[in-house]
């Protein structure tokens, strides 16, 4: 599986070797846990996805002692029903048309993708939704395993449950992190309990190719399995509420994304909503939509956003309401929870809902977490270790359609609603000699914005084959502030796409 870390780190703490800066509460909540004989262990991570992972990680390497809950598969979401393999269905359709691109490349293309390949390759990528080599990771990084559903049972306690019903209490000399990750929403549709539709969880886990797909939703998920089993031979209808995909991305990316989608086959109605479903004993699905028509298909994929996993968390034991996102501080801390040792980190605090997000709050998480626990008077501030001052400023984003878009930072709606003073500035992509040898008639888009106050970039979106990869280079610029008269001096190579970078200073005047 990709991302998975093979390297081990120093073995962890015993839950007797406590750090010095226990204040009476924390010695008197491990004293309780020992004379119960239960575990004790400076941190507790709940949920070991992606952001889970990292926190616990960063923790032992910190001289901590940490257990990791997870009631399912180590690694989340992420690695066995979202990320990795939706990347997987989507990267084998990417490569063929990468080539049919490119002239004496495209005569050797004949037909295309290998739908039965494409899903033994997903397959392989998930390991087939076992989990082994994560566990194996976690134990070679001094991490105790703990698998089981946990709750939290009152102040740094958390029960857990396995699948035999029977469960145990561990306490936290330090923190609690909570790390459950969301789960798909399901919209207020008339019939949709019970007939076996998709989420994100089948759309991306499926054993063959449905004939006829229908989409609810024209966010990331919807546009990215749109494209993914369009490309695998599917019949693909997007069934989209508003007048445009991608409601938070810039207008022309989301047109990018509309375009693509269209030229490969997907059938797209915008201002469409499904009012009701239903499965006949055929196995076929009947939408009705919002015009009266009815729409047939075999698969009806919901993709409409996510909820959190709070539910069954214990959030009641410790004054918060079950269900919803949980609000932190920029250390991922738990605002409304008093004593300073409840963390939420990754979807489940709602601040950016993407896995490289979650994991860089994990690292922050995790040293604000170690940091207190050495006493360091003053965890606080901006662009600090222990926090996640990125996720205001500077969230990179690609969505892996065709074309690619991807962003960071601002856009123009959101600067100008932020007041600040920003010059835009476009360049087609196309007209850089990189992008032509790239593909022949390259068709793309970019747009920095430019804080004339600072003459920082605070946005930048991109949208063309291969863009993905440029976004990189923004996020550096806009996270380091660079003034543009330096940026002059980032020289990129020729024939790159990167020689982007160069057109959009001279477009704006440099
Ligand atoms: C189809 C799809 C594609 C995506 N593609 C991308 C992408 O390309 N790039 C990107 O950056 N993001 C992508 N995302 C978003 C990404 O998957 C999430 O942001 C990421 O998984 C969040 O990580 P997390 O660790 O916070 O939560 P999760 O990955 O959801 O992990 C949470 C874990 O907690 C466990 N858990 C929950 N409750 C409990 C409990 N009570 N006790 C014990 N364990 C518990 C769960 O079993 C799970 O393993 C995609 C999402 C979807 C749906
Ligand atoms: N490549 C990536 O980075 C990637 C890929 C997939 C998912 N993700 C992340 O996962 C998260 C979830 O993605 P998502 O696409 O499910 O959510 P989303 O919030 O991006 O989009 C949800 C879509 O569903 C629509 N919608 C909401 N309620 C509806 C209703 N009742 N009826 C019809 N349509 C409705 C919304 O208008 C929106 O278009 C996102 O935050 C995204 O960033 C990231």
């Amino acid at each position: 599986m990709t991302d998975r870390k093979t390297t081990a780190s120093a073995p962890a703490d015993t839950a007797q070797d406590s750090s010095d800066a226990q204040d009476s509460s924390e010695a008197k909540a491990a004293g309780d846990a020992r004379a119960a004989g239960d575990a004790v262990f400076d941190v507790i991570v709940v949920g070991g996805g992606p952001t889970g992972e990292n926190v616990a990680d960063r923790v032992v390497k910190a001289g901590l002692s940490a257990a990791l809950v997870e009631g399912e598969l180590v690694g989340g979401e992420c690695s066995y029903w979202a990320c990795v393999p939706s990347k997987a269905l989507l990267r084998p359709p990417a490569a063929l048309a990468e080539a049919r691109a490119v002239d004496g490349a495209r005569q050797a293309v004949n037909g295309g993708p290998d739908a039965a390949a494409v899903l033994a390759r997903r397959d392989h990528f998930v390991s087939d939704w076992t989990d082994d080599g994560q566990v194996g990771w976690l134990k070679s990084a001094g991490i105790e395993f703990v698998r089981g559903w946990g709750r939290l049972a009152g102040e740094r306690k958390v029960e857990v449950r396995d699948g035999h019903g029977s469960a145990r209490t561990l306490t936290a000399r330090h923190a609690v992190a909570l790390c459950t990750g969301s789960a798909a929403a399901l919209p207020p549709i008339d019939g949709l309990d019970g007939i076996g539709v998709w989420t994100s969880r089948e759309a991306t886990a499926a054993a063959g190719v449905p004939r006829r797909l229908a989409v609810v939703g024209g966010g990331v998920v919807g546009c990215e399995m749109a494209a993914a089993w369009n490309a695998l031979g599917a019949q693909v209808t997007m069934l989209v509420r508003g007048d445009r995909l991608l409601p938070a991305w810039e207008d022309f990316a989301a047109q990018a994304v509309a375009d693509g989608l269209r030229a490969d086959g997907v059938d797209l109605r915008t201002g469409t909503r499904a009012t009701a479903v239903s499965r006949g004993d055929d196995g076929v699905v009947t939408a009705t939509l919002n015009d009266a028509t009815l729409l047939e298909c075999d698969e009806f994929l919901v993709a409409a956003g996510r909820r959190p996993r709070t539910d069954g968390l214990g959030l009641e034991t410790v004054g918060l309401e079950p269900g919803g996102w949980i609000d932190v501080d920029d250390t991922c801390r738990v605002t409304a929870v008093e004593g300073g040792w409840l963390y939420a980190a990754g979807d489940v605090n709602h601040r950016a809902l993407l896995t490289h997000m979650g994991k860089y709050q994990g690292r922050a998480c995790a040293a604000a977490i170690a940091a207190r626990a050495a006493g360091e008077p003053s965890v606080d501030g901006r662009w600090k270790p222990w926090t996640a001052t990125a996720d205001h400023a500077a969230v990179p984003q690609i969505v892996f359609t065709r074309p690619e878009v991807a962003a960071v930072g601002l856009t123009e709606r959101q600067a100008q609603r932020a007041g600040l003073r920003v010059r835009v500035v476009e360049y087609p992509i196309g007209n850089v000699s990189g992008a032509s040898l790239f593909a022949d008639d390259y068709t793309g888009r970019a747009r920095m914005l430019v804080d004339e106050d600072r003459s920082v970039v605070v946005g930048c979106t991109l949208a063309g084959p291969g863009v993905g990869e440029l976004i990189h280079a923004a996020t550096v610029a806009v996270v380091g502030e660079v003034p543009l008269d330096r940026l002059w001096h980032a020289v990129p190579s020729f024939p790159s796409i990167s020689e982007i970078w160069l057109r959009l200073l001279e477009e704006y005047g440099l």
